[in-house]
This record gives structure tokens, C-alpha cells and sequence, in this order.
């Protein structure tokens, strides 16, 4: 028996993405009978169109790119690479990833699993009849009936369309067909500079078999981002060869024998045609919600085309919603905690609201950019006093070490006694790790002498939080007049600017 007695699941989820798998598992452990509807591949843009797939490539990438390095004593005879091999390594991470995931579910299923709670995977597409069941398509005539007590909504999102052009994952490609290219394109026009087109302009130019031109109609990249870290993204690609068309309109692609030939409008009613092999177009994401028949279920979508969910990430009554549905930022962190507090709350659980602000992110650029908190230009727009402090990693002794002194520490903090940490930005390897230390502050609400308590291994990346932050009280051992490209202080206010520290 797959249900209750009364033939109706606890929990019916629809999307078994990052969001809808933790969802699952979450409702398993309060013992519940559970229905995970998926209709495409098991962990959707986490895994296999998007998260773990982009960065298998771009490890592989960054394997490729550190063995074809000819600085550093020792030089690989005949480095080849093969884009049809790269991709079979991406595709056997995601097999490994869905066959983790597949397995405990199966493990869990009522066929193999005799204790309390069960899930039960069923293949097809979910689309709402009314606020107590869904209808599961197997085909278009063929439809199974399930009916649950609460609902998750974990459908995700698919990638934005281009008006008037046609992905045909041949030459035109979107994040989702990107990996079936036969081999690496000589030329690949991105459009779209946003956290994708960065990611994918970093992959291809890292493996230095490819011309990529990245294409953005805003004059800046990560146009989210503080300036200077746009700026720094910029000259990253830059380096990488990367050409960059800022501020232009793709017009027009047409189809050549064996290439593609685009049309690039500029402000200034300058035109520039250029010939590709490949497009990728990034041009940010859509939530699946249009075939889910929510008006039947009495949930209404907001003016932004997204699930507006409260802090208790209810949309309505027994609906709740996760991930990129949602109206907060597309990453699978995100979902999985979304997830976890929907079915704490639906079961009556007591549930801390998500802090989205100290929600911590990684961009995986060449190289990598972390961050966590409010930018310079969020506390701008909010009116916060604040003082900052930027350490370039050519100081860092454990970038020196690694030959890689590419990278930057920013840390934004109140502008008083207590130096509460507002947020960090920070480029280089093992970024992550030091931002998400300082994300532990942050959750404690503590300021820049509580992290400075704690001593730092040496030598580390992770010590240049530490002068960053010994930098805004005056007490680094790196002076900004010795070294003024690299070392920055200052500190804004709301009604007198910039001024030094
Ligand atoms: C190229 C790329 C790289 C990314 N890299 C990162 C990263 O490095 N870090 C990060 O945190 N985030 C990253 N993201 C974002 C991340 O993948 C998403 O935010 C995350 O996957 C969202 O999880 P989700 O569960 O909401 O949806 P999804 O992962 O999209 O899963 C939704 C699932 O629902 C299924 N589904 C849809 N409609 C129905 C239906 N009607 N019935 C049944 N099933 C349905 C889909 O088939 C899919 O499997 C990346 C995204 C992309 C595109
Ligand atoms: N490492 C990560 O965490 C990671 C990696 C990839 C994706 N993601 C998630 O996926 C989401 C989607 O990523 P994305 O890059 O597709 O979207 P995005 O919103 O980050 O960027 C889209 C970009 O396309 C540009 N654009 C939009 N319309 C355009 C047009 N007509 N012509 C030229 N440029 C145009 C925008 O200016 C923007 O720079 C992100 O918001 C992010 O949350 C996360």
C-alpha cells in the first residue's frame, strides 16, 4: 500500500530538483508518506542542466587550464583535449549524482521500506486539478490521480528565450544543450554576461581551444555586483581573451553553411557582424508554472511571473514553494533550505525564517568569486554608513605559494564601535571557505573584532579575511601608502560620500 488508508499522501511534490528532493527527505524523517512527482530527470537544474554539470566543466576546465601553464617549472609534453571526452566525464559526475539520489529514494520506497514514513517516486509531469490532488501525465492521454494533504511546489525554472531566435541545440544552444556540442566551437558567441554567460565565457576560455565573444546589452557584467567587482570580472575574461561587446543588441543570427553570422547593434547606431560556430544564449531564467493549472488550486501567481511565498514559504493554505519558483535567488542552497522549512511548517514544526541577506554564493569564474551579505551598493541604496576595506591577493602568502595571486578580500562593516559585519566579497581559490566563515559571524550578528578573537592557520587564503578586517581598525601589517593598488580603506555616509579611513 503506497498511501493511507484513506488513499491520500501527506505530501505530494511536484519536482524532484534540489528543492523537491530535500523537501522529500525532510518529510520522510517526520515519518510522512510522501509522493515525488518528477517529470524530466531526477535533480533537475541542480544536476544535471545546470549546477553539478556546469561545475564538473568547470573543474575539468581549471585541470586543463593549470596543466597547460608553462610558469612554473614543469611542461606537459603534448596536452590535448577532446570536447566529446570532457562532456562523457560531465555526464558520468551527473549519472553518479542521480544514481545517489535515485537509490535512496528507492530505498525508501513502501515496496522496500517497512518503517515509519515512505517515498514514492512517480514518473510524469504534475499539473494541479484542484487545491487536493493533482492530475500526473505519463503521456497525453494517460494520467494518474494523486491526492495529498499538502503540496510542494519544486518545479524550478528553464532558461529565458531570445525573441526571434531559435535554440536548436545544433549551433544555437541554451545552458540546457550546451553539452551536447560534438566538439569545442573555434567561435562561441554568449549572450547574456549574468552569472551563466560569465561561468561558461570562464569554462571555454579556460580550455583555450575557442574565441569567446560575451555579449551583454548593460555596460557592465554581473551588473548585480559592486562595480569593482564587475571591473574585476571584466578584466579576468579579459586576460582569460575573452572579447567582451558591452552595451549591444544581438539584432539578427542567420544560418551559414557551417557557421552562424550575428548582428550586433551598439547605442551609438554602430553595427558589428561576426561569424561563430556556436551561440549560447543566457539570458537569465523563467519558473515553471504555466502548466501547473495553479488558478485551479487557488494559487495566484505575482506581477513578476514568480511565486511570491512567505517567510514561511506557503503560497497558499497547504501549497508551499521552493527554489526557483520563488521569487528569491535561483541557486540550489536556496531551494533546499526553502524546502526543509516548508515541511517544518506544514507539519507543524517551529521554523526560524531564512535570512536570504547572509544567504552565501559562489560564481565560478577564472577565478571564483564568493560572496555573502550586503554590497557597497546595497548599503548605498539603503542609506547605511559603512567602511570597507579590499586586500589583493598579490599579498596573500598562501597565493603567492599557489602561483595564483589573481583574487581580492572585501569586507563591508558598519560604521561604529562595533564594526558589525555587513558583507564579503572574495576572489581566488578556496574563496568559499572564507566567506562562509564569515557567514557564521554574520548569522551571530557579530562585528570585526569578534572574528579577529580567532587565530588563523598560516599559511592561508582564509588569513586575508584577517587583514582585511585588522585593516579597518589600523592595524594590519599591510599599509595602504606602501601598497595603494592593493591595498584599500575607506569608509561612506550617506550624506558625505567616500572618505579615507
Ligand atoms: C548553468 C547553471 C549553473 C548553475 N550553477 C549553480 C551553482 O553553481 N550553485 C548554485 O547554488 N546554483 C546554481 N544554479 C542554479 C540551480 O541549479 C537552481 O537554482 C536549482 O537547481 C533550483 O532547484 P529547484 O529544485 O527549484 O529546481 P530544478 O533544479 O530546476 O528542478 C525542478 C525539477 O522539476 C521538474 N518539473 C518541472 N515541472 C514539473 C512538473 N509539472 N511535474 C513534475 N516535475 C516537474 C523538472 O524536470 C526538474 O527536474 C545553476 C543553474 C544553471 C542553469
Ligand atoms: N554559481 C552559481 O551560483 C550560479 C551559476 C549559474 C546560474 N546561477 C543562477 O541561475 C540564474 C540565471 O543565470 P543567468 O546568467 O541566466 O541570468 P542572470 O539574470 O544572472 O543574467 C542574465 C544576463 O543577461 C543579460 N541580458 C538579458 N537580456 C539580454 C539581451 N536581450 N541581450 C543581451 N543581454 C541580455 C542581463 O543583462 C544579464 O547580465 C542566476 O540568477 C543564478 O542565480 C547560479
Amino acid at each position: 500500500m503506497t498511501q493511507h488508508d484513506d488513499g491520500i499522501y501527506d505530501l505530494c511534490i511536484l519536482g524532484g530538483g534540489p528543492g523537491g528532493f530535500a523537501g522529500a527527505m525532510r518529510a520522510f524523517d517526520f515519518g510522512k508518506r510522501v509522493c515525488l512527482v518528477e517529470g524530466g530527470e531526477i535533480g533537475g537544474a541542480g544536476v544535471k542542466w545546470g549546477a553539478l554539470a556546469s561545475k564538473t566543466l568547470w573543474e575539468l576546465a581549471k585541470d586543463y587550464s593549470t596543466a597547460s601553464k608553462v610558469d612554473r617549472g614543469y611542461r606537459v609534453a603534448a596536452l590535448s583535449v577532446s570536447y566529446a571526452e570532457v562532456a562523457a566525464t560531465v555526464e558520468q559526475a551527473v549519472k553518479e549524482r542521480q544514481y545517489q539520489m535515485l537509490t535512496q529514494l528507492e530505498s525508501f520506497s513502501p515496496q522496500r521500506w517497512n518503517g515509519p514514513g515512505s517515498i514514492t517516486l512517480m514518473r510524469g509531469w504534475a499539473t494541479f486539478n484542484d487545491g487536493a490532488s493533482v492530475r500526473v501525465y505519463q503521456g497525453q492521454e494517460h494520467w494518474q490521480q494523486v491526492r495529498a494533504r499538502n503540496f510542494l511546489i519544486a518545479t524550478g525554472s528553464r532558461p529565458r528565450a531570445y525573441p526571434g531566435i531559435q535554440i536548436d541545440q545544433q549551433r544555437i544552444f541554451d545552458s540546457n544543450g550546451i553539452g551536447s556540442l560534438k566538439a569545442f566551437p573555434k567561435r562561441l558567441l554568449i549572450v547574456g554576461a549574468g552569472v551563466v554567460g560569465c561561468e561558461y565565457a570562464s569554462i571555454f576560455a579556460a580550455f583555450g581551444q575557442t574565441q569567446v565573444h560575451l555579449v551583454d546589452h548593460k555596460e557592465r557584467v554581473i551588473p548585480y555586483e559592486d562595480r569593482d567587482v564587475s571591473t574585476f570580472v571584466e578584466h579576468s575574461l579579459r586576460n582569460a581573451g575573452v572579447e567582451l561587446h558591452q552595451q549591444a543588441c544581438l539584432r539578427d543570427v542567420r544560418h551559414l553553411a557551417d557557421s552562424v553570422e550575428v548582428i550586433l547593434d551598439y547605442p551609438e547606431g554602430r553595427s558589428e557582424v561576426l561569424q561563430v560556430d556556436a551561440v549560447l544564449v543566457s539570458v537569465g531564467r523563467r519558473p515553471n508554472l504555466e502548466y501547473l493549472n495553479l488558478t485551479a488550486a487557488g494559487v495566484a501567481v505575482g506581477q513578476n511571473g514568480y511565486l511570491e511565498t512567505g517567510v514561511d514559504c506557503c503560497a497558499a493554505r497547504n501549497i508551499y514553494a521552493c527554489g526557483d519558483v520563488t521569487c528569491h535567488p535561483n541557486l540550489v542552497n536556496i531551494a533546499e533550505m526553502e524546502a526543509r522549512l516548508a515541511v517544518r511548517d506544514m507539519f507543524g514544526q517551529r521554523v526560524h525564517p531564512l535570512n536570504y541577506q547572509n544567504m552565501s554564493a559562489i560564481m565560478f569564474f577564472n577565478p571564483a568569486i564568493a560572496t555573502v551579505g550586503l554590497s557597497e551598493e546595497s548599503c548605498q541604496k539603503k542609506g547605511l554608513a559603512y567602511r570597507v576595506a579590499w586586500l589583493d591577493n598579490a599579498l596573500v602568502a598562501r597565493a603567492i605559494a599557489m602561483r595564483a595571486t589573481r583574487g581580492f578580500t572585501k569586507i563591508v562593516v558598519s560604521d561604529d564601535e562595533e564594526m558589525k559585519i555587513l558583507g564579503m566579497r572574495a576572489a581566488g581559490p578556496q574563496v568559499a571557505n572564507s566567506v562562509m566563515a564569515i557567514a557564521h559571524f554574520m548569522d551571530h550578528d557579530k562585528g570585526a573584532i569578534d572574528v579577529l578573537r580567532s587565530v588563523y592557520p598560516h599559511p592561508t587564503i582564509s588569513e586575508a579575511t584577517q587583514e582585511c578586517l585588522r585593516l579597518l581598525l589600523g592595524k594590519s601589517v599591510y599599509k595602504p601608502y606602501a601598497f595603494p593598488q592593493w591595498v584599500k580603506v575607506r569608509r561612506w555616509k550617506p550624506n558625505g560620500g567616500y572618505a579615507p579611513l
